[in-house]
């Protein structure tokens, strides 16, 4: 262990894209920033106002999975000093636990010397946020693919691909939160087989498109039948931005993560324009208060600065 200060820069992430449920994930130029250090007390400062009201002591998510880094690697867990931000809302679907993870994995990792590589951090993540699709996007940038490894402990199996030249991605935030857990305890246990099918089609289909910057193909590659509909009765629009936004200059659309982000993809100034005219009008005839943001896709992933003291 050394007397460093390291920050992390880490970016927000979509996931599931449509169809690739709990396996694609797509990184974005929106960051949150972890800073920690080892101190004689454990401090946990919060700044910000998408901060507001998470805790400041050694519950927070922050210390806990640095906490259990330390303990992994077979190390005392030391008093901590932790100071985050973020410029992602949290609970609206842009991964923002995945990256806090992300952060605390990778933040620690450094002041305990890195005894683990980054695709042992990446399976720790993935077994912290049961899923693998933010935390790749947040760890490694771009686009991954990826699936849960068949037992605890094995590493995840990913491929990270560059996103097509010129994608842009206009992002609705509506303005209330919805937790991912609630957000999953409203799917299906089980599923038809024609779902399954279609789904495996689609997510395939997608995959390609985007591996081939085949953006004429992602507005049918980009059909789901295992998250969406049953998510659509908590995300007010969803419906019909997924039905319509093809229609009014999206090239795809879906729901961002577990939502309520909605992200509409597109390339183009008059596409940009149509689509917030049409997101507008959904969302102003649901009553339902949003910002838009236009992000691009980031390639870099987590990020470290370490400072020596
Ligand atoms: N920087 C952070 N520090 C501590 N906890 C965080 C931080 N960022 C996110 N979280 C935790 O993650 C939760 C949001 O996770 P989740 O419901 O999965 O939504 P999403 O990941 O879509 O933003 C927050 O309520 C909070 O408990
Ligand atoms: N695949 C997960 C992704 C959850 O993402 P989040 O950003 O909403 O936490 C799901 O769809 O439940």
């Amino acid at each position: 262990m050394s007397g460093q200060r390291v920050k992390v820069t880490i970016p927000a992430s979509t996931a599931n894209l449509g169809p690739g449920f709990d396996a694609l994930g797509m990184a974005f130029q929106l960051y949150s920033v972890v800073e920690m250090e080892i101190s004689e007390r454990t401090t946990v400062e919060l700044v910000g106002k998408e901060l507001e009201g998470i805790p400041k002591d050694k519950s927070n998510l922050l210390y806990q999975v640095a906490a259990d880094l330390f303990a992994e690697a077979g190390l005392a867990v030391p008093e901590l000093a932790i100071r985050a931000s973020s410029d992602a809302p949290l609970t609206r679907g842009l991964g923002s636990s995945a990256a806090a993870i992300v952060g605390a994995l990778v933040a620690a990792n450094q002041l305990a010397g890195e005894p683990f590589t980054r695709d042992e951090l990446f399976a720790k993540a993935t077994a912290m946020e049961g899923h693998p699709d933010n935390v790749g996007a947040s760890m490694f940038g771009g686009i991954i693919v990826a699936t849960m490894p068949e037992k605890a402990g094995e590493p995840v199996p990913y491929v990270r691909f560059s996103p097509p030249a010129g994608l842009q991605t206009l992002v609705v935030i509506p303005d209330f939160m919805l937790e991912t857990q609630k957000a999953r305890n409203v799917l299906p246990q089980v599923y038809s087989k024609e779902d399954v099918v279609y789904n495996v089609g689609h997510s395939s289909l997608l995959v390609a498109a985007l591996a081939q910057g085949r953006l004429d193909l992602m507005g049918r590659a980009m059909s789901d039948r295992l998250h969406q509909p049953y998510r659509a009765k908590l995300v007010p629009g969803l419906k019909e931005i997924l039905d319509n936004a093809t229609e009014h200059g999206a090239v795809g659309a879906a729901l961002s993560g577990a939502g309520p982000t909605i992200l509409c993809f597109f390339s183009g100034a008059e596409e940009e324009r149509q689509l917030r005219a049409f997101v507008d009008s959904v969302m102003k005839g649901h009553g339902i208060t949003y910002r838009v943001m236009i992000l691009q896709p980031d390639e870099n992933g987590v990020q470290v600065e370490i400072h020596q003291r």
